[in-house]
């Protein structure tokens, strides 16, 4: 990371006061840092961007020292917010926030101004110490705030999305997965595909992640819920940890005795069992069902490699994972009875895999074409 290099990729800028949470959030979506190690992190003092280019996902994101006013002249705030895809501000929803307010209808009335096409998406966040009634009540008071300076301000038409987030709970994941959808071209077509796949397949839900950071890229239509999507994305980690311990490469560099092993990792399993959210009456699901098929094996080139996992969840429903290429996975919540027919959910699978490759290859000549510079005369 480095404030020197420039891109053309859409930009998503963080900003909010000193100390609201800006640095903390992107090293832990995107740089898989451990929550807790973010108490020690130095407050930032120069811009810090990061390029994030993955399937589908490709942009900049950009962590600003919260001290510095860019709309002042000393700054070519044209510069930076010309190619801004979304500005998002943080708030530390745990302190007096009237001073963040003001900066952020400053913020979003000067960014604006320069470009209309910005998405404004407000981070209430650390909400992790607040009550559910606390959080509401601080989402509506904030929101009610902004509404009416905006409208003071003859503004009314810039919208702002809210979201209560924190980096100890999937909360901070979920959001980032709602502000990148936005920004993701080929969403319409992502999504109608996944309405394709769960309708002929028996499938409730469906999501297509990434799996490197549990950011959801695209879902089917059916209304997202946070619990199918909490499950989902614990599944991430189940499935990585499986692989760490099963992947072939460690397996042949780290060979123990294998009852041995098996027994380690049925105890680790059900310490990572996704039904942790024990408001899910899938309590106790039976992770020693679960399934790790990596055909990347000896004779498979890796960038072919396809791997599969299976949770049965004691309330007759079961996850199924699907890696479509490095690193979008493809994870479903269906019934268990649903799950009988797997031939046709595999069949299904492979001709849903070769479209998103589709579109994939599409968008990526379309972008390098639009990026290729006319020939001179
Ligand atoms: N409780 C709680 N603390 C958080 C959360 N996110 C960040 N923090 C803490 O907030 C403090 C400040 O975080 P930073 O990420 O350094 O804040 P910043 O906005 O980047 O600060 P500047 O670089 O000074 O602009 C750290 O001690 C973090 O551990 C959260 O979701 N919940």
């Amino acid at each position: 990371m480095d404030d020197t290099s420039s891109s053309d990729k859409p930009r998503i800028v963080l900003m909010g006061l000193p100390r609201s949470g800006k640095s903390s959030i992107q090293r832990v979506v995107f740089g898989k840092m451990p929550p807790n190690d973010t108490l020690y992190l130095e407050s930032t003092t120069k811009i810090q961007k990061e390029d994030i280019t993955r399937s589908f996902i490709d942009f900049q994101i950009w962590d600003t020292p919260g001290q510095i006013n860019f709309f002042d002249p000393a700054y070519d705030s044209l510069d930076i917010f010309s190619s801004v895809g979304a500005l998002i501000f943080v708030i530390d929803a745990q302190d007096d926030y009237s001073d963040a307010l003001n900066r952020l209808f400053y913020t979003v009335a000067s960014a604006y101004k320069i470009n209309p096409n910005i998405t404004f998406e407000v981070l209430l966040h650390k909400v992790d110490g607040l009550s559910d009634d606390y959080k509401i009540d601080t989402q509506r008071d904030v929101q009610q705030r902004m509404s009416d300076a905006l409208q003071d301000a003859e503004c009314d038409y810039i919208h702002l999305t809210y979201y209560l987030t924190s980096i100890y709970d999937h909360s901070i994941y979920e959001a980032f997965s709602k502000i990148i959808q936005k920004l993701i071209r080929e969403l319409p077509t992502l999504e109608n595909l996944l309405n394709v796949l769960c309708s002929n397949s028996g499938i409730d839900k469906a999501y297509l992640f990434d799996s490197l950071t549990k950011i959801y890229i695209a879902t089917d239509s059916s209304p997202v819920d946070m619990q199918s999507y909490e499950l989902c994305s614990d599944m991430i980690d189940v499935a990585i940890d499986i692989e760490t311990i099963y992947g072939m490469t460690d397996r042949t560099q780290t060979s123990t005795p294998n009852g041995l092993r098996t027994l380690t990792d049925e105890a680790e399993l059900n310490q990572l069992s996704p039904t942790d959210s024990n408001e899910l009456e899938a309590s106790h699901s039976t992770l020693a069902e679960t399934m790790k098929q990596k055909s990347s094996t000896s004779n498979i080139p890796s960038n072919e490699s396809e791997a599969s996992s299976l949770i049965r969840l004691d309330n007759g429903n079961a996850l199924y994972m699907r890696e479509v290429n490095d690193p979008l996975v493809l994870i479903c919540l269906l019934r268990q009875d649903n799950f009988e027919k797997h031939g046709l959910i595999d069949y299904n699978f492979q001709c849903f895999k070769e479209a998103i490759t589709d579109v994939f290859d599409f968008s990526k000549k379309h972008n390098t074409h639009n990026h290729t510079p006319a020939p001179t005369e």
